[in-house]
């Protein structure tokens, strides 16, 4: 939901996936966004193998409505990206709407029809967080929430799968500053609020080390896809590395220096 890399650089970033696939369903809230990538991949893979779908992912019943007609046409869902976002710092209840309910809300929904108890196939949901899920963007601390959210979430609910025998693997991808159209927002007072003045920090990040293309950041995304043995995983890429973050297994095997407290 929300999947939407740049016309070109999703042509580019998803050949795998639309190839590995027998039918990929787009689903955003900007119609002609979609419109225009659907017609893209139509010329790329011919008209069957895409479909888009207009949708709000803070809307129950658009979300709902949108994955019942998936099914209701092509009988399953495999594989789920729940991958809308914004930035907006100072509508932030609108930012934690997309950016976690969003996911939360895809999560569930596609659980609805993927989990082997309710009769479906099992496979695969990759929530996209961002490097900022795990370690805090000083000029963006509700985007860092809801990006920690994200992996909270989704690991949380790997295990929630993985126990109730879903047959669902849920994984996380967290990726450094991409270029894309969500990049442009950063450089708006209307999207940062009163944390604009602190903008230099993302600016000076994407100096030292660049930005990746969309296209290896579809290659991440599929890593997790594919790897039948990643459940509650994350895959954070950079400019470097695409490497998989290590979790303590309990809140408390986190590295700790005692405090007294007489
Ligand atoms: N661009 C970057 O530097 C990075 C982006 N990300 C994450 O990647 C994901 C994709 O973002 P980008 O492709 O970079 O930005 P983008 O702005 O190009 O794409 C975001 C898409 O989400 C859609 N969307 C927004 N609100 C929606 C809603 N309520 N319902 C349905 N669709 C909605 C937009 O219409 C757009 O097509 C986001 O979750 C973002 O936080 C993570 C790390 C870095
Ligand atoms: C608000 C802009 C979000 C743009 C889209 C992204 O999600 C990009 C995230 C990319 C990288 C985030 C890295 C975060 C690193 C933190 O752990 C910390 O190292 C940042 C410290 C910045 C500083 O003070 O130098």
């Amino acid at each position: 939901p929300g999947t939407r890399f740049k016309t070109l650089t999703l042509t580019q970033a998803v050949d795998g996936l639309v190839v590995f696939l027998l039918f990929v369903a787009l689903i955003d809230v900007n119609k002609s966004l979609g419109d225009e990538l659907k017609s893209t991949l139509d010329q790329e893979y011919g008209r069957d193998r895409t479909e888009f779908y207009l949708a709000d992912v803070t809307s129950e019943e658009d979300f709902k409505g949108v994955l019942e007609k998936i099914v209701k046409t092509f009988g399953r869902i495999d594989i789920l990206c729940n991958n809308a976002g914004i930035i907006n710092e100072k509508h932030w209840e609108k930012t934690i709407a997309i950016n976690l309910g969003g996911v939360v809300r895809g999560t569930y929904l596609a659980l609805e029809h993927m989990k082997k108890e309710n009769g479906g196939n099992g496979g695969v949901i990759v929530n996209i967080s961002s490097m900022a899920g795990l370690g805090p963007l000083p000029m963006a601390p509700i985007y860092t929430a809801t990006k920690h959210g994200v992996v909270g979430f989704s690991r949380a609910m790997a295990a929630v799968s993985k126990l109730a025998n879903y047959g669902v693997r849920i994984n996380i991808l967290c990726p450094w500053f991409v270029k894309t159209n969500l990049l442009s927002t950063m450089n708006s007072e209307k999207h940062i609020g009163s944390f604009f003045p602190l903008k230099g920090i993302a600016e000076t990040m994407m100096q030292n080390r660049g930005c990746l293309e969309a296209d290896v950041v579809a290659k991440a995304f599929l890593v997790l896809v594919k790897d039948e043995s990643k459940n509650g995983d994350v895959l954070m890429i950079d400019p470097d590395e695409a490497v998989f973050v290590s979790f303590p297994e309990r809140a408390q095997d986190f590295s700790t220096t005692p405090v007294s407290l007489e």
